[in-house]
């Protein structure tokens, strides 16, 4: 059996630029920022809008690759990565968890949470249990047949959230889970990623705006102008 490597971070960011260019202006993104993340915390991106918390989420994720500087995910060194070999590492060890749920509204919440299983080649045997399993682990055991269309926004994205949890990723992502939600069902998926990630000693790394989710949060990550200007541990004593 494979062992997971014990990992001093889960993410390992140094030194990275990544600008833009829009109506041949070059607009920065992200300027020389390096960043830490111990494994299996909540970690919240936090900063006002266009201050480079999704640029810093596609690098992470691996689905862009910065200008300058090195990115290591779950101890990969992404640089040193083809960029088919990038994708395939990004569907086996991330998950993705978007503001806007995208799911495939064509398919039932099972064969949603399945469709990962199926782009990382995992054999059909293992993959009824593991998709049943996660469906019942965020409440929906009984959606399982159901489309997106079918479903309430906070149910759409518990479904997304066992499908970005599938693969038994290192790391989760998410970008504004909150944002489409009204503040209840906001709160239940917030306790929801928070548990999951808790118990499957996964690393969640979330972008958001939300009051709630900086709440629920180990630590917060602040960006500025594509800078990080502050990196806090929350003392849960002083929260509690
Ligand atoms: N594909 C792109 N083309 C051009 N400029 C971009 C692109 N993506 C991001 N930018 C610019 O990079 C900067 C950082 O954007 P980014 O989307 O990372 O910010 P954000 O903090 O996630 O914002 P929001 O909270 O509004 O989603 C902004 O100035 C933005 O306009």
């Amino acid at each position: 059996m494979n062992q997971a490597p014990v990992l001093a971070n889960a993410v390992s960011i140094e030194h990275v630029h990544k600008s833009y260019l829009l109506d041949s202006v070059r607009v920065t993104g992200l300027a020389d920022v390096s960043l830490q993340i111990a494994p299996n915390l909540f970690t919240v991106l936090s900063g006002p809008s266009g201050s480079g918390k999704t640029t810093l989420l596609n690098m992470i994720g691996c689905i862009d690759r910065p200008d300058s500087g090195r990115v290591v995910v779950a101890g990969q060194d992404t640089a040193l990565l083809t960029d088919d070999a990038l994708s395939d590492f990004r569907a086996r060890h991330i998950g993705h968890i978007f503001q806007t749920f995208n799911l495939l509204p064509v398919l039932s919440a099972y064969e949603n949470v399945e469709y990962p299983l199926l782009m990382a080649r995992v054999p059909a045997g293992e993959r009824a249990g593991r998709v049943l399993h996660l469906l019942d682990a965020v409440g929906l055991a009984d959606k399982a047949r159901h489309r997106p269309g079918q479903l309430s926004g906070g149910q759409r994205q518990r479904v997304a959230i066992a499908r970005a949890l599938a693969v038994e990723p290192a790391l989760v992502l998410a970008d504004e889970p909150t944002a489409n939600l009204d503040s209840r069902t906001g709160e239940a998926i917030i306790a929801l990623m928070r548990r999951m990630q808790q118990e499957r000693r996964v690393s969640f790394v979330i972008s958001s705006h939300d009051p709630q989710v900086r709440g629920a949060a180990d630590e917060v990550v602040q960006i500025r102008d594509g800078v990080i200007v502050d990196h806090s541990r929350i003392s849960k004593e002083a929260a509690t």
